[in-house]
């Protein structure tokens, strides 16, 4: 074999297979974007396109040949039928990577033979045989695929295969085309071929499959037991249909679990060398550029790069995770380069991943004020998704750090509607039990209250949120008010509820108000 029969080569063809997708066409920038980013992965080979399929795809396998194909880049590829014009166009599309390969296939099994070919086994090997050779006047790396060999006769893949390695193919590839076959099927296909095939051992036995039953990884994984040294792949799983074996998914599991693999790649069990040339710690970027670029979303439970990969929502989870890590996780989130794993606070959570938040976000509350706080906390979960930062600020303010009740709201009164400019009267008793009243114009009616209230309390600060959400349903739903006041480096919530939102809005405003005032009397009575 003419590689390191240690190593798995990662071949992907995001730009190529995954393309196919629907909707998920990429112009040229986009495509070099990824390119970059695949080269930055660590990626062995890029498959950056179909040379003849159109002008477009010939610039863009072209321009990635001249940009990221360079000497320390990885091999990039083009795809091409048997056919002397695909392969010419492959091969001039490819010229300038300095390592350039032409990926040439016809398909094998019967169905596609009958129908779509309309050709016998025969004349495919002779077709085969006949545009390998071709494709190695151009460059000595050809790879050739017999399409949909998951269903094609066993004993014919041998036969073609032994012609196209004679004929110059240094890598045969086998696509489950139709991702029909199941793990041990595969992997006796890979076998199979491995024992029956006499001069394969010149040429790596790659795999190709798609996720139609969603087995392309474990299929894969299986072929890898029994000989395949090459996988291609797409990041995030796109591709035709149901797409391809998802890169993300192969490289964490032969990360993970390195040492199940190890003798199968001939090493011992407790090797340390990586299995593949991958940067782990790229994968996470790669999958959102990806992501971003061809408008597919990544589903929140995807394996390795989805959103809920490395959160945990539930208490007992958390409070394992919190005491150690490797209770509820087999990899760490920074492997793939996020920052941490996520404590997601929400209705299932229990009182250790609350009380380490809020410590984390310099609350150190004795046991019976968390108990309170946690009370209210499990109330707003049971009616929202998630719980936020700001949330928990609000609770253990509501319920522990009581608003000092300096400024109170006596009357707030608002005229708005349309061709009208809104007003509003706010009548305040001040601090030292004066009544005061005022009213302002502004741009609706909250700003209009928020104005009348600052010409009373003139205390400077910066509002830098004012958010109102129902926490019941219907028409006559509770609103409610949070706000974030800035003064100088510092940031003062205020938050209240009522089914009158002008209400809500005032009276949240008055209350982060009151804790910004005694903290100037505080620092006041300080100097
Ligand atoms: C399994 C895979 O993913 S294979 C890759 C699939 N990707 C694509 O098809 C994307 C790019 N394809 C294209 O842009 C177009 O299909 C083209 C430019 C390649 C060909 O377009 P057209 O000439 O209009 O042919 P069309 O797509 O209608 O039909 C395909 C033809 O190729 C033939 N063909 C299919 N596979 C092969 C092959 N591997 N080798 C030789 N001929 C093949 C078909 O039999 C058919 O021939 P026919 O026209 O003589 O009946
Ligand atoms: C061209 C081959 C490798 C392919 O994409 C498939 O069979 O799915």
């Amino acid at each position: 074999m003419n590689q390191d029969s240690e190593c798995i080569i990662i071949f992907d063809t995001t730009l190529r297979d995954g393309e196919q997708c629907p909707g998920a066409t990429l112009n040229m920038d986009e495509k070099l974007a990824i390119a970059k980013q695949l080269a930055r992965l660590g990626v062995d080979v890029i498959e950056a396109g179909f040379a003849f399929a159109s002008p477009g795809d010939f610039e863009a396998v072209n321009i990635i040949a001249q940009t990221v194909g360079t000497v320390d880049g990885p091999t990039i590829c083009s795809l091409a039928r048997a056919r002397k014009e695909d392969i010419k166009a492959a091969a001039d599309a490819i010229a300038p990577a300095v390592k350039g390969r032409i990926h040439t296939f016809i398909a094998t099994s019967d169905i596609h033979l009958q129908y779509k070919l309309q050709k016998t086994r025969n004349e495919v090997i002779a077709i085969a045989e006949e545009m390998v050779a071709y494709a190695k006047t151009f460059t000595k790396d050809v790879e050739f695929s017999p399409e949909d060999a998951g269903r094609s006769d066993p004993e014919f893949l041998y036969q073609i295969l032994e012609k196209v390695i004679e004929a110059g193919a240094t890598t045969v590839n086998i696509p489950d085309t139709v991702g029909y076959t199941t793990p041990l099927e595969f992997g006796a296909l890979i076998k199979g071929i491995s024992n029956n095939v006499p001069n394969i051992n010149q040429a790596i036995i790659s795999v190709h499959g798609h996720n139609d039953l969603g087995l392309a990884v474990a299929n894969f994984l299986e072929a890898v037991k029994n000989g395949a040294r090459q996988l291609e792949c797409t990041i995030n799983g796109i591709g035709e249909r149901a797409g391809n074996a998802a890169l993300e998914e192969l490289v964490m599991a032969l990360y993970v679990r390195k040492q199940y693999f190890n003798p199968f790649l001939g090493r011992s069990a407790d090797s340390e060398k990586p299995l593949t040339n991958v940067d782990t710690r790229q994968i996470y970027k790669t999958s959102r550029l990806v992501s971003n670029l061809t408008g597919l979303l990544v589903q929140p439970n995807k394996a390795i790069v989805g959103t809920n990969a490395f959160a945990h929502e539930s208490g007992i989870h958390q409070d394992g995770v919190l005491k150690n890590k490797l209770t509820y996780e087999i990899m760490d989130a920074q492997s793939i380069g996020l920052t941490d794993n996520q404590i997601v606070l929400g209705k299932h959570s229990g009182r250790n991943a609350f009380r380490t938040r809020l410590g984390e976000l310099g609350y150190e509350l004795k046991d019976n004020e968390l108990n309170k706080a946690f009370v209210r906390f499990k109330d707003v979960a049971d009616k929202k998704k998630e719980i936020s930062d700001w949330d928990l600020e609000a609770i253990v303010n509501d319920e522990i750090q009581q608003a000092p009740d300096l400024f109170r709201l006596n009357l707030v009164q608002v005229v708005c509607g349309c061709n009208s400019r809104a007003t509003a009267t706010i009548t305040i008793y001040t601090p030292e039990g004066k009544e005061l009243t005022d009213a302002a114009i502004g741009t609706g009616p909250v700003d209009a209250v928020y104005k009348a209230i600052n010409r009373v309390v003139n205390v400077p600060n910066q509002l830098v949120e004012f958010s109102v959400k129902s926490v019941t349903a219907g028409i006559d739903a509770i609103g409610e008010v949070t706000i974030r006041l800035r003064y100088e480096d510092m940031v003062f919530s205020g938050h209240s509820a009522n089914t009158d939102i002008i209400v809500a809005s005032a009276q949240a405003y008055i209350n982060s108000l009151n804790r910004l005032y005694s903290h100037l009397s505080n620092q006041r009575k300080q100097r």
